[in-house]
């Protein structure tokens, strides 16, 4: 079968993402989790930053067991993964930019988080979860994301069944490629 490979579309980075033009590429590395009642773990973690040329950058993490074999995951098994898009708004007068970022998970919730963008440093603080009947009870997260030493590092907290806010998540990638797609 013949097939023509057509030039496909030309990808800028849209002008309104360059506040967050330093999260652009693919990041690979660890983090550790935890919640009240549940022993720490750690994972590994590959995260992709790539623009499409309209002003959201698109975003996709994967996750996967590291360290002693537990409750049937062993090195490698997969853990969660999330998808969806960050978009940058201008701040209010002087104000930093707004960052809004919109996440699907594929265990039955998705959640819009608002915030700001400082620097190499975002900070979402503002979040609603929506989640189906049969989701875990997620009712608020809190994530903070930032540069430190050309590492990207974050910190995701989580209110979760019926418990109050704390720490679930935090990591620190390395960046394996700038390239802005995958
Ligand atoms: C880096 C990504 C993540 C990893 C590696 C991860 C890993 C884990 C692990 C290993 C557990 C232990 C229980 C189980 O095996 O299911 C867990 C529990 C849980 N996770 Fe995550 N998770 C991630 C992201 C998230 C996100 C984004 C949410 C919410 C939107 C979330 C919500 C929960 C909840 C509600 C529990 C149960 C807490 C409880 O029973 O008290 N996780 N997670």
């Amino acid at each position: 079968m013949d097939v023509t490979v057509r030039p496909g579309p030309v990808v800028d980075l849209h002008p309104s993402l360059l506040p967050i033009a330093f999260l652009l590429g693919t990041w690979r590395g660890e983090g550790v989790g935890g919640y009240e009642g549940m022993d720490a773990f750690r994972y590994g973690q590959e995260v992709v930053f790539f623009s499409t040329g309209r002003p959201a950058l698109s975003y996709t993490s994967h996750t996967w067991w590291i360290g002693e074999p537990r409750d049937g995951r062993s090195e490698g098994s997969p853990l969660a993964t999330e998808t969806g898009f960050w978009r940058v708004q201008p701040g209010e007068g002087d104000g930093p930019p707004t960052v809004e970022v919109m996440l699907a998970h594929p265990f039955g919730i998705s959640e819009i988080y608002v915030g700001d963008v400082v620097g190499t440093r975002v900070e979402l603080r503002s979040n609603v979860v929506i989640r189906t009947a049969t989701a875990r009870r997620v009712d608020r997260s809190q994530r903070l994301y930032g540069l430190v030493e050309g590492d990207l590092a974050y910190a995701i907290d989580m209110a979760a069944e019926g418990k109050p806010l704390q720490s679930h998540l935090s990591a620190r990638l390395q960046r394996v490629s700038a390239a802005d797609r995958p």
